[in-house]
């Protein structure tokens, strides 16, 4: 008291701190054992997740792979059908929905171009080397017609056609002649060194309407008189008109 300073020293006894010890170390231990099990269920709760959003990742990536490689399959096959796979050029099913697809069209003109004795290609050289000039025609013949904005198609075996909308006669038979040249210079040979060629029919379809079957008979009938009378000619059908095509 005074200048001498206060000190206040507290000590508790023995019994009064075991006054303050829980009463029931059950409770406490019960408690404690809820709250690590409450923790496990949440920690367990949360890796089952992790795992399972993993699974979902690889499943959808594993999905969009299947996806991909089905819709590059449909294109394969929507390609493969409307074309040929040695030459890759289009076959005569799209030739023929070119053909629908210009029924409207006049002048509308066709060739049909027959390859001369393919036969003995493959019988002195073998079946692949026919295929390998069959694929070289099949590119000169499109380098020379689609610029005309026509259509040059493998219609089967040896044959090519061409689908040429708005040329008229004249022009057809030109092109033709182009494309019959063209294939001569592609200076493809048989087994005795002389040049493959190839034979070419036209025909026009000037006015009336659209009858395919009509219009083909008249090119491949132009065709067999380009074979007989020597082959490596371009031979054309008289134009068809309202007339001659009923
Ligand atoms: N290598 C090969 N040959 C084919 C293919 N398609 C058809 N050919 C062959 O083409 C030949 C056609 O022969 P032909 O119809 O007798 O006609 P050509 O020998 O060309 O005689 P002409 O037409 O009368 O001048 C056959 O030998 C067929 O096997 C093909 O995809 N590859």
């Amino acid at each position: 008291m005074g200048d001498v300073p206060l000190g206040l020293v507290v000590q508790p006894t023995h019994s009064r701190l075991l006054q303050h010890l829980p009463r029931h170390p059950i409770v406490s231990l019960v408690t404690g054992l809820t709250l690590a099990y409450l923790l496990y269920l949440v920690l367990h709760g949360y890796t089952r997740l992790a795992h399972q959003h993993r699974r979902v990742h690889a499943t959808n990536t594993e999905l969009r792979r299947e996806i991909r490689t089905r819709s590059q399959l449909q294109e394969e096959v929507e390609w493969l059908a409307r074309h040929d796979e040695l030459t890759q050029l289009p076959n005569r099913r799209l030739f023929m929905e070119t053909l629908e697809a210009n029924a409207t069209q006049r002048p509308l003109s066709v060739l049909i171009c027959d390859v001369d004795h393919f036969k003995r290609v493959n019988d002195h050289q073998g079946h692949l080397i026919g295929d390998r000039y069959l694929d070289q025609l099949g590119r000169t013949g499109r380098r020379i017609i689609e610029p005309h904005d026509g259509l040059f198609a493998r219609y089967g075996g040896e044959e090519f056609v061409a689908c040429l909308p708005q040329a008229d006669a004249e022009q057809a038979r030109e092109i033709a002649e182009t494309l019959r040249q063209g294939l001569q210079d592609a200076e493809l040979r048989h087994h005795d060194g002389r040049i493959l060629t190839a034979s070419i029919g036209v025909v026009t379809l000037v006015d009336g309407p659209l009858d395919v079957a009509v219009l083909m008979q008249a090119a491949d009938d132009a065709l067999y008189r380009a074979k007989a009378e020597g082959r490596n000619r371009v031979r054309a059908a008289p134009p068809l008109t309202a007339m001659e095509n009923v």
